[in-house]
């Protein structure tokens, strides 16, 4: 569904994606993992297309994407949460998630888009929460909106930039339950998180990166036993 071959990212002097090869199955779930400023970022922004490769491939669908503009990307279904939410606060959950629904697809009529909203809005649990502010909610409630807004573009991947940061442990059991049934729907996942339990709980598959380079690649439990995994996680105290 998703490959990369040899992606690469320098910032200066600094080489921060550094011939990056992964590829991601449809209905997987792969997590990208890593000690801080392996690059986990900065490989999401090529990926969706905030960035530009320097070098290598990125093929979603069959496609070359490598240069496209980031909604290029999404149109052809490539869907992003980030961390931080933003929405319009001021208008109401339904309201902001007509915006990702009419966004999301060219072409989209209105009607359609309401249907769209209608169905994400029962998948991300927030129905009771339609007319509401998006301004005034709990922060459950905002990632829950960052992932049903990301829904709403109706992607086939959705990428997630460290959407658990700040739960509680069970708020992020919450939020896992929710990634695991968008998977149910039919989307692949690819996310980065620093949580472990949450990657272990989620991932089917797990890629871990270090000072921009894929060093291991496997399931949880075994890239959890490779050393140059654990080198790197203890190495620098993450
Ligand atoms: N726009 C930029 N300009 C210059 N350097 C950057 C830029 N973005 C990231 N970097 C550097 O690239 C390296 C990789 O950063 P990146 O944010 O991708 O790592 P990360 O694995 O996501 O880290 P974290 O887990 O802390 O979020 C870091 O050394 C970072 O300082």
């Amino acid at each position: 569904m998703l490959r990369l071959r040899g992606v690469s990212k320098t910032f200066g002097g600094l080489r921060a994606v550094q011939g990056v090869s992964l590829e991601v199955q449809p209905g997987e779930i792969l997590a990208v993992i890593g000690p801080n400023g392996a690059g986990k970022s900065t490989l999401l922004n090529l990926i969706s297309g905030l960035l530009s490769a320097d070098s290598g491939r990125i093929e979603f669908l069959g496609q070359d994407l490598t240069h496209a503009a980031p909604e290029v990307r999404a149109w052809r279904g490539l869907g992003r949460a980030f961390q931080i939410v933003q929405p319009f606060p001021e208008m109401s959950v339904r309201e902001n998630l007509m915006v990702g629904a009419l966004y999301g697809t060219p072409g989209t009529s209105v009607q359609a888009a309401r249907k769209v909203v209608e169905r994400v809005l029962e998948l991300s649990g927030l129905a009771g929460k339609a007319q509401h502010p998006a301004g005034e909610l709990s922060l459950l409630e905002d990632k829950r909106l960052e992932l049903a807004r990301a829904l709403a573009t109706q992607p086939k991947l959705l990428l997630l930039d460290e959407v658990m940061a700040g739960l509680r442990p069970a708020e992020a059991q919450d939020a896992v339950r929710l990634v695991r049934s968008i998977r149910d729907s039919g989307v692949s996942v690819l996310f980065i998180e620093h949580l472990m339990p949450v990657v272990r709980a989620l991932a089917d598959r797990v890629v871990v990166l270090d000072y921009g380079q894929v060093i291991a690649e496997g399931r949880y439990a075994e890239v959890a036993e490779n050393p140059k995994v654990r080198e790197a996680y203890l190495g620098r105290g993450a």
